[in-house]
């Protein structure tokens, strides 16, 4: 482990230095990985697996779609594809990758499947942490672990392609058979993770429920609807709305901000930007603050969890998403997006 200064607080992170993938396949030399679930996580994490070099085997239902993807990405039904009975029964180490309310369904299954000496991987604190809603309670000589790569699984395979890799956390529940760790860190390097740093499984909820209903997703979305109504409202246009609200942020902007941090964003913009971001930045984070607060609070009381079951169990959930996801896309704002993104000299 190495001691990283992350502002002032000293940190233990795991590199790929300190546990290089020839490491990560030793201490895994012996394990049959099953990951369980073929959606965004799934396909990610074992196709990188696969490619450094591990024993996977993908566990996926038969007659679905997403099984017609695992058979496209290469893995061949009966030898690496299964059903996820199958595949639970053949794997030592066994990943949970279903998304977190299939996860309750088909917990009775997986459980019978958990022998003495195999691990429980999860790539959320979800099931775990909530487990009065879940009824996801491991049996007491597995191990339990979680990797949770801090991003989307698009992006976790996109980046192993391009020679990098995405931060995740980890975190052990259980430590069954006194190798929990090593399955941990040699399971998280495997993955395609960049380096490694330390959680537990209610922590990693608590945060990521709050970071993507809040500035990674829902917030971002919000404030880039205020800012574009006030726009129009006074008079401008879509192409300058969204041009002014969106396309600069993500063109122009944001890439600073990733290479440098907000300052240097800052200075590489005019002056009066600057006196005008310095002074501004203050009063939108005075207003929002309680609405963060509001909404860890949902988090930490289990309210954004039952939210997530009850609209991720019904047979229509899909469908209904998808509705709603059209409705963000037939907006104005984001077809004025669709627009500008198709003017780009890069796509024209
Ligand atoms: N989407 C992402 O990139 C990220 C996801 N995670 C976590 O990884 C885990 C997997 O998430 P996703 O890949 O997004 O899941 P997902 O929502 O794409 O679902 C994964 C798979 O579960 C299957 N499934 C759903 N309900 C089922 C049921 N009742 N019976 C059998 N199969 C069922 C789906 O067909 C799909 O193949 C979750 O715990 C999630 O919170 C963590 C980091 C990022
Ligand atoms: C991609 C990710 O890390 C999220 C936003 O937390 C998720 O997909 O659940
Ligand atoms: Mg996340
Ligand atoms: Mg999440």
């Amino acid at each position: 482990m190495a001691t990283i200064n992350f502002g002032g607080v000293l940190e233990q992170v795991v590199t790929r230095e300190e546990f290089p993938m020839e490491k990560a396949r030793e201490v895994l030399k012996n394990e049959v990985i099953a990951v369980i679930g073929y959606g965004v996580q799934g396909p990610g994490q074992a196709l990188n697996l696969k490619d450094n070099g591990f024993n996977v085997i993908v566990g996926q239902r038969k007659n679905s779609k997403t099984w017609d993807k695992a058979v496209a990405d290469g893995w061949v039904p009966g030898e690496t594809l299964f059903d996820i009975e199958e595949a639970a029964q053949k794997g030592t180490i066994l990943q949970f990758l279903l998304s977190d309310a299939g996860q309750i369904t088909l917990w009775p299954t997986l459980k019978q499947h958990l022998t003495p000496g195999k691990a429980l991987y999860f790539s959320h604190g979800f099931g775990i942490t909530y487990k009065e809603q879940t009824g996801i309670i491991p049996p007491a000589d597995v191990d339990v672990i979680l990797v949770a790569p801090k991003g989307s699984g698009t992006s976790l395979r996109r980046l192993f392609l391009a020679g990098q890799g995405l931060n995740s956390s980890y975190a052990i529940f259980q430590d069954a058979t006194g190798r929990a760790h090593e399955r941990v860190v040699a399971l998280g390097i495997g993955v395609g993770s960049g380096y490694l740093f330390e959680t537990d499984f209610k922590k990693e909820v608590f945060s990521d429920l709050t970071g993507e209903r809040g500035s990674l997703m829902g917030c971002i979305q919000g404030i880039f609807a205020a800012q574009y109504e006030t726009l129009r409202k006074n008079g401008h246009s879509p192409s300058e709305a969204f041009n002014e609200t969106v396309e600069e942020l993500t063109q122009s902007l944001m890439p600073l901000v990733a290479e440098n941090g907000m300052d240097w964003m800052y200075a590489n913009c005019s002056t009066t930007a600057q006196r005008g971001a310095l002074d501004w930045w203050k009063k939108f984070k005075a207003a929002t603050q309680p609405v963060f607060d509001e909404l860890y609070a949902s988090v930490a009381a289990g309210k954004e969890a039952a939210r997530s079951i009850a609209s991720n169990s019904t047979p229509d959930y899909r469908e209904k998403l998808n509705e709603e996801l059209k409705e963000l896309r037939e907006s104005e704002m984001w077809q004025a997006g669709a627009a500008v993104r198709k003017l780009r000299p890069n796509n024209a």
